[in-house]
């Protein structure tokens, strides 16, 4: 151990996360890479802490109470009445009582579990014998355990579950969970902001990897742009005929760049729509979103109605489709500049968990700060959303009315329809759930820096066009028996993509939900359950498997003479096999060996019967 200011075996008093009280506790162990001690407490809880939750036995013999505790007596060991429900009775209370209380409940809850790091199974150095049976019990229960929703077993196997902490989060009970809230929040604002904890798990290759990664990105979407504008769109066109600088560069397609960012800017500031609070940050507070996505595609629509009615042509954006996306990357790079300056300026519990490594070009590239925000403008918030989804539907409709022009169609294509509309259903779904996009780990985990801004502005609106782009120059005859095809292909996809969603979200918010009750799960030790059965039983993330099918549906339609059009489904498996193990990776951390099970009680992360 290296020099810290607790030792093994050391007594001290620990304080029980998300509040202020501290309880006897012995130091197991130190991880000086995550710079937690290991401690178990009197009844045999282990936990990780933070040495500023740690202190020593002296400043209480001192009188010198650092807990605020007044008369409320929580043992970690010993569960608060009022608090443990029986499963029974919640489900008779709790379908109607589905209140904001309970979201905002869960948002706490998960800032809380952070803390409460399960600690991987140490049989071999734990000297504690009651703990070792303990943990025996515990894997047992977990491990034994494909239940029913809400069974009387289940709830006892929690109970005695290895943190003895009672299952809070799949339990509803408006009154009594507003007060537990206000408690919870209360302790948790008067809990000093931890310090930030420095990334030491470098992703995309660490240093040298995000350097290239910074310089590939742009280049490849440029290339692809040029590959797909040739006639002749074969990859085997190396090496590419370099382009002029005044293909692209132009001074009016930046502005009108600028521009469109404004006006989304706008639209986004509109008192309209839902305002809704995100997950919770580390110092337990919560920041407010402005969720009028919808509406603000539907006056963008109006808007380019508007704009085709006066005749402004938009065929120009084919055009100058090169000069649109170097302008962007341009904005990328200034953008991202400016978040990372601005980062030097924030504080602590303002930084993001995976942009803080203290090495400049990997920061840069992850970003920095979580939330930046000018006053009540969320960057990244408006960044994923609005200009990159808006300007793909966009960009869509302009290479529909350039297929038009310059093949003298009447009517679009069928390939160019079909693309059109099958992108416009996910983009509008999107705007639809815009509040899921609080949960995700793009908003609640990683910063916003070159990798997301460029992925935003840049990638999005470039790239995921390429299909329509691609039918401009390279049409696609389509029989009906294909249409019929890809309809029904795009259908199962999206079928499958929502309703995954929709019911891991659901069962998020509440368990019991007559929609997700029937759902088999299985518990795990922070409280939360895993579904285990339909779709999440049948792949372990049917989400990405449904997005998949639907972004072969988006390029079948260009046909098979070219590999071009199929970019957008190779970046989606790539992007969603390494978000899978992202993914899996912090489940594990959560979970232990309830995710184990499921692992095991389903095999497969996306592609049932191959991965
Ligand atoms: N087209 C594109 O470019 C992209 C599309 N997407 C799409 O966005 C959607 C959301 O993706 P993403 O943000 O990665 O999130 P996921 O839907 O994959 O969420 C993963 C989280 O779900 C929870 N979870 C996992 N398994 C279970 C289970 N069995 N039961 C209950 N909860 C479970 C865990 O969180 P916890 O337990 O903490 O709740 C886990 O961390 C997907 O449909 C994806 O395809 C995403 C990225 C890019
Ligand atoms: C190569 C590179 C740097 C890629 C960056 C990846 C980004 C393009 C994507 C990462 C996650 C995304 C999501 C959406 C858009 C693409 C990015 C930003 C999303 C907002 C689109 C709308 C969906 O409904 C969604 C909310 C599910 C989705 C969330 C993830």
């Amino acid at each position: 151990m290296p020099a810290t200011r607790f030792q093994n075996g050391d007594t001290v008093m620990g304080r029980w996360p998300g509040s202020n009280l501290y309880y006897e506790v012995k130091v197991l162990s130190y991880d000086s890479k995550t710079r937690l001690y290991t401690v178990i407490y009197k009844d045999g809880t282990e936990l990780e802490l933070k040495e500023s939750d740690i202190t020593s036995m002296a400043v209480f013999k001192q009188g010198v109470t650092p807990s605020r505790s007044r008369s409320r007596s929580r043992s970690p060991g010993r569960p608060r009445r009022s608090r443990s429900r029986s499963p029974a009775r919640t489900s008779r209370r709790s379908s109607s009582r589905t209140t904001d209380v309970q979201v905002r409940r869960e948002k706490l809850k998960e800032v809380l579990e952070v803390r409460l790091t399960p600690v991987p199974m140490k049989h071999e150095n734990n000297s504690n014998s009651k703990h070792e049976k303990k943990e025996e019990n515990n894997t047992d229960n977990t491990a034994s355990t494909i239940t029913e929703q809400k069974t009387e077993t289940e709830s006892e196997n929690q109970a005695g579950g290895r943190y003895n902490l009672r299952r809070r989060k799949d339990q509803g009970d408006g009154k009594a969970v507003e007060m537990e809230k206000k408690e919870e929040t209360e302790a948790l604002s008067q809990t000093k902001t931890p310090a930030a904890i420095k990334t030491t798990d470098l992703e995309f290759g660490g240093r040298v990897g995000v350097f290239f990664l910074m310089f590939l990105l742009p280049v490849a979407v440029l290339a692809l742009l040029i590959l797909c504008g040739q006639k002749d769109a074969s990859l085997q066109s190396f090496p590419l005929e370099l382009p002029t600088l005044q293909s692209l560069w132009d001074c009016q397609v930046f502005g009108i760049v600028l521009l469109w960012l404004l006006f989304q800017a706008v639209l986004s500031l509109l008192p309209v729509g839902k305002l809704v609070e995100g997950m919770p940050l580390k110092n337990g507070k919560t920041l407010k979103y402005r969720t009028n996505g919808f509406y603000a595609l539907l006056l963008t629509a109006v808007a380019v109605g508007v704009a085709v009615y006066q005749e402004v042509d938009l065929s120009y954006i084919h055009a100058h489709f090169l000069q649109f996306c170097t302008s962007a990357l341009l904005i990328v790079t200034l953008l991202s500049v400016y978040l990372f300056v601005r980062s030097r300026w924030a504080s602590e519990d303002e930084l993001a968990p995976a942009g803080n490594s203290g090495y400049i070009i990997y920061d840069f590239f992850m970003g920095k700060e979580l939330n930046p925000r000018i006053k009540n403008f969320d960057i990244k918030f408006f960044c994923e959303m609005r200009p990159g989804l808006m300007g793909w539907v966009l960009i869509n409709f302009a290479m529909l009315l350039a297929e038009m022009k310059l093949q003298n169609l009447q009517n679009p294509s069928p390939a160019m329809l079909l693309v059109n509309l099958f992108q416009l259903l996910w983009v509008v779904d999107g705007f639809w759930h815009e509040e899921k996009l609080l949960t995700m780990m793009d908003i609640v985990y990683d910063g916003f820096g070159f990798m997301l801004t460029f992925g935003d502005l840049a990638f999005v609106p470039f790239t995921f066009t390429c299909q329509a782009y691609y039918l401009v120059s390279h049409p696609n005859e389509l029989s009906v028996f294909w249409i019929v095809t890809l309809v029904t292909m795009n259908g199962v996809g999206y079928y499958i993509f929502r309703k995954a969603n929709s019911q891991k979200f659901a069962f998020r918010k509440n368990p019991s939900d007559p929609a997700v009750s029937h759902l088999k799960t299985i518990p795990t030790a922070t409280g939360k359950s895993l579904i285990v059965s339909g779709l999440w039983g049948f792949v372990r993330h049917p989400n990405y498997l449904g997005d998949v099918i639907m972004g072969l549906a988006w390029s079948l339609p260009c046909g098979f003479n070219h590999l071009i059009p199929y970019f957008y489904l190779i970046y989606l498996i790539a992007l969603l096999v390494h978000r899978n193990a992202r993914d899996e990776r912090q489940c594990r951390k959560k979970y232990g060996s309830a995710w184990e099970e499921y692992c095991k009680a389903v095999p497969y992360r996306i592609f049932p019967g191959i991965y």
